[in-house]
């Protein structure tokens, strides 16, 4: 049966760029979900890649058409920032397997759409200095750097990635995020087994 793996974590614990790697993997053959937001787009980052950068209003018309699989609205410094998943055709459980990036909420509304035995979380960690030292250091290279949004975001993600709310989802495989070549690879050689593969 085919996979949907669910990369998760706290904010700087490397998501995009393992989420990044795996695609990369040829072996793997996965094919990723590209999610939508409302958020302004960050240097760097590619629509369409990363995710389809839209606005309220189209938010709202695929809401119309029943089109929004999982959605999780986020009260910032900077407003609203909407972060979604919608059923556009980009996911066939019965021709491949594949990768997203999420959170806990979106896994858990992933699940109970796809169903428990077709949707694996991958969920990466880091020690909480060595984490802030990166967001910190990766929004220095910003053109306009969101530093009360980042802390707002740290404190955040203590409360939504609680011991208990990754209890309750059974989530109890955890990838540590030091050396990024270490835990790719332990995360590879699980998703083969997964796929059966292994
Ligand atoms: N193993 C690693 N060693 C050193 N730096 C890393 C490692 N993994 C990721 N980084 C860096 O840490 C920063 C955060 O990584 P990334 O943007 O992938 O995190 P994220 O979990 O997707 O964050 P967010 O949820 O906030 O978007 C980036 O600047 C990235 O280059």
């Amino acid at each position: 049966m085919s996979k949907l793996f669910v990369v998760m974590g706290k904010s700087a614990t490397g998501k995009d760029s393992i989420f990044k790697k795996l695609k990369e993997t040829a072996a793997l053959g996965l094919k990723s979900v590209i999610g939508y937001t409302t958020r302004p787009i960050r240097n760097g980052e590619t629509e369409g890649i990363e995710y389809y950068f839209v606005n309220e209003e189209k938010l709202n018309e695929l809401k119309r058409n029943n089109k929004v699989i999982e959605h999780r609205a986020y009260h910032t410094i900077h407003g609203i920032w909407n972060y979604f998943t919608a059923d556009d055709g980009q996911i066939d459980l019965s021709r491949s397997n594949y990768i997203m990036i999420g959170t806990l909420v979106t896994y858990e509304q992933i699940r109970n759409y796809f169903g428990e035995k077709s949707v694996v979380p991958i969920y990466i960690e880091v020690e909480d200095g060595l984490r802030l030292e990166r967001a910190l250091h990766r929004e220095q290279s910003q053109e306009n750097p969101k530093y009360a949004e980042m802390c707002r975001r740290y404190l955040a993600d203590e409360e939504d990635f609680s011991e208990e709310n990754l209890n309750k989802l059974n989530i109890t495989k955890r990838y540590e995020n030091k050396d990024i070549e270490i835990c790719l690879n332990k995360i590879i050689k699980d998703i083969k087994q997964a796929c059966g593969e292994e």
